[in-house]
């Protein structure tokens, strides 16, 4: 049976760990700037539904990532306050998959704005 009264009570919490995310976490910080930055270019520049869609898709994907990642540096802190290898691959794997979206979404950017950028160059020469 699915139970919405419990569902609901959870969104407040799910929400209190992004407003923590974005506080405490400078990395999180830079990608916010960044997904900013790239949906302003996205409004002046004049995205497509599509490229939206894969802009919105890698945006937020990247950002999830870094809330994963922190979820797991948190849980790695707290239960191996001292160094330890397996700690450090934890951290380290974790840190690695929020890297590999980042290059993800890099490359999807940066097609699309080639893509406009060569169109306006065409136009104009
Ligand atoms: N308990 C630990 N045992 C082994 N290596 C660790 C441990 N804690 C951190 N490290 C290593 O140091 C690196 C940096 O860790 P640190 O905790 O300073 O920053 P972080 O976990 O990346 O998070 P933050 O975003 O808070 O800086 C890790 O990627 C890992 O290689």
């Amino acid at each position: 049976m699915i139970n919405i009264q419990k569902f609901l009570k959870s969104v407040p919490f799910a929400w209190e760990g992004i407003i923590t995310l974005f506080k405490s976490e400078n990395n999180a910080k830079i990608h916010l700037l960044a997904v900013v930055v790239v949906v302003i270019s996205g409004f002046l520049i004049g995205f497509s539904e599509a490229e939206w869609l894969a802009i919105i898709l890698t945006m937020s994907g990247v950002l999830a990532l870094e809330a994963v990642n922190t979820a797991i540096e948190a849980l790695v802190d707290l239960a191996s306050p001292a160094f330890h290898p397996l700690a450090k691959k934890a951290k380290d794997v974790a840190a690695g998959a929020v890297l590999l979206f980042v290059f993800g979404a890099l490359v999807v950017a940066g097609i699309i704005l080639w893509n406009h950028f060569s169109y306006i160059i065409s136009s104009i020469l």
